[in-house]
């Protein structure tokens, strides 16, 4: 078998000879060409990438065929609930196989996009692991995911640096970093600038296999064989899913002659159908696995997006759909159970708040909310939680060392049998709270400044005080189709307005004035603002909804070099 190590070295004939990919059979890149992208994008690695993409590719049309059954089970009045063909393995008593030393503290994780100055940032932040995404935090141009690749891929071999020329200041790795996770985008995205026998690639396994192939080495080089590379795992529906992440990581593991569970993967819970889903999905990926994280965001914007054809399961204001509503409390006390029966961890997901620099009262109060949130999660059993940016990271250390202690994780200490009884009606129960004119407004605001952040590369942005990214977005979106669609009346302010498309087309209309205000008249002219409006507008307004924000977005970031970028020697 020939090791990987024999594979990254590349040989004379493969070296760029032009201003062109040396692509191997069937493979066409359609992004521009760049020499240090080249680096990343050898023969060798899109190799890599089309054996796995022929071998997944059915499997992934028949997975995402699988979402839209079920979507039309919900949309004809069904609800999602446990499989009874499956009790089997919710009843079994399997394990996962041992979360490995070196990640087993994980009580802050900062999360961010795979940007140079970030990765930096967040491997030096002093948090326990560094999520660099692909997904929820990035806009997934070329330019992005190709930058992205060659900064993680410096990033693990530590040579990664910085120059902010504007104020003169070098950025290099401190000895003690962060573990590394990298989340890759979900299932549903194409990559379309990289072609496989004619089609687009699936985004995740460009992601996925390009960061493997050029990295996976390094891990057992660096921390011992058996432990890493590890992942996050978004989106997943279904555990059908999760057996094709972990047919993936077999043969990736295969292909570079490493240890069998080296690659271990925390799953995002984050679709309402996936919450029924736990114990499955532990089962198919038992031996490359290290737990569950609520990806509460997603999963609110899931509720809306199942229950799409139920009208009697509107949502309140988005603000008031937080981790205290019973359907959300219910959904992570269970993973939090189901993690721990099984051994490995329980993440806790992300308070939006970020530090409020010109305002310590406002500041003093968002930190204060971090603080209640990451104490009840802690409580509740959660083995460590995300941050959003390094200048929380101090106090949620703080909230989780006074719980847990000089303990690593809580997988032994806390098993919440009590609540081993919830059933379906609390995972469904309907979100409570009121509906406001200033709900409708703020959706729109937020939905359109960030589509137009998004269009213009950038996937995570600070709004009001607030992270928002592609999930917290996807909420703004879902919510005002939904109040749309059904008319609903805005009982929250004493003002008892019905949601109409005239209603909508004023509140746009208003908000893209206040938003030209608050952002000054230059950014707004040389912003996507207004391609922005009209690609939410028609997202908002549309009779069927949209499976996800980004998909029809995507092509708005698509930019193919007709001659293509490729070449074969
Ligand atoms: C629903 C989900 O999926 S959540 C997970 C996905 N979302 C995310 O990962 C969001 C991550 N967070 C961010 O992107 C950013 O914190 C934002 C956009 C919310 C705010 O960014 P900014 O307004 O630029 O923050 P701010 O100006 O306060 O940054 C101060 C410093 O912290 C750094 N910083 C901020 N957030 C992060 C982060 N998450 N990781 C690393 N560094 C960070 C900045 O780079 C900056 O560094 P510098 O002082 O060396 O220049
Ligand atoms: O990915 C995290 C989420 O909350 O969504
Ligand atoms: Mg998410």
């Amino acid at each position: 078998m020939v090791g990987f190590e024999t594979f990254l070295e590349p040989s004379s004939t493969e070296r760029k000879t032009g201003m062109a990919y040396d692509v191997p059979e069937g493979v066409d890149i359609r992004g521009k060409y760049d020499a240090e992208f080249a680096k990343i994008l050898t023969k060798d690695a899109l190799q890599f990438v089309a054996d796995l993409q022929r071998e997944f590719r059915n499997y992934i049309k028949y997975a995402l065929e699988c979402r839209k059954e079920a979507k039309i089970r919900y949309n004809n009045g069904g609800l999602p609930g446990f499989d009874p063909a499956t009790k089997y393995i919710r009843e079994g008593d399997w394990v996962c196989a041992t979360v490995p030393p070196a990640i087993a503290d994980r009580r802050v994780e900062i999360t961010g996009p795979v940007e140079r100055k970030m990765i930096i940032n967040a491997l030096n932040s002093g948090a326990k692991v560094f999520m660099a995404d692909f997904e929820d935090a990035l806009s997934p141009s070329w330019e992005n995911l190709m930058r992205g690749q060659v900064n993680l891929k410096d990033a693990v071999n530590r040579t990664i640096s910085f120059h902010d020329k504007a104020r003169n200041r070098v950025y290099k790795l401190n000895d003690q970093t962060a573990k590394l996770f990298v989340r890759p985008r979900g299932w549903h995205l194409p990559e379309s600038h990289i072609f496989i026998d004619g089609e687009p690639a699936a985004g995740c396994l460009v992601d996925f296999g390009l960061y493997f192939f050029h990295n996976c080495m390094a891990f057992p080089q660096t921390q011992g064989e058996g432990f890493g590379p590890f992942f996050y795992l978004p989106k997943m529906e279904h555990s059908r899913e999760a057996k094709i992440w972990n047919n993936v990581f077999e043969r990736a593991e295969k292909l570079a002659g490493i240890e069998r569970g080296s690659i271990r993967a925390t799953v995002l819970i984050e679709t309402l159908p996936a919450v029924f889903q736990m114990d499955e999905i532990l089962y198919e990926l038992r031996d490359h696995s290290v737990g569950l994280n609520c990806g509460r965001w997603d999963y609110i914007f899931s509720y809306v997006k199942t229950f799409q054809a139920h009208p009697d399961r509107l949502l309140p204001d988005r603000v008031l759909v937080g981790m205290t509503q019973h359907f959300m409390r219910s959904y992570s006390d269970l993973l939090i159970r189901t993690c721990h029966r099984r051994g490995v961890h329980a993440m806790g997901g992300m308070a939006a708040q970020i530090p409020i620099r010109d305002d310590p009262v406002a500041n003093e109060a968002a930190l204060e909310l971090v603080r209640k949130d990451k104490l009840r999660e802690v409580k509740a059993g959660h083995d460590g939680t995300w941050a959003a940016h390094p200048g929380l990271i101090p106090a949620i250390m703080e909230v989780f060392t006074n719980s847990m202690g000089n303990e690593a994780n809580q997988i032994h200490t806390v098993k919440r049998e009590d609540v081993a009884n919830l059933t379906e009606d609390d995972l469904l129960q309907r979100p409570r709270g009121v509906r406001t004119m200033e709900g409708f407004r703020l959706n729109t605001r937020v939905g359109i400044q960030y589509l137009a952040a998004w269009l213009t590369g950038t996937g995570s942005v600070p709004l009001y005080n607030l992270m928002e990214d592609a999930a917290t977005a996807e909420i703004s979106r879902v919510q005002n189709w939904q109040w749309l669609k059904y008319r609903v009346q805005l009982d929250g302010d004493g003002l008892g307005v019905k949601v109409t498309r005239e209603l909508f087309g004023r509140v746009v209309e208003e908000e893209m004035t206040r938003i030209e205000r608050e952002v000054g008249q230059e950014k707004f002219k040389k912003g996507k603002y207004k391609e922005a409006c009209k690609i939410f507008t028609r997202q908002c307004t549309t009779p069927i909804l949209d499976d996800f924000l980004t998909l029809g977005a995507y092509n708005h970031l698509v930019i193919h070099y007709p001659k293509g970028s490729s070449s074969r020697l």
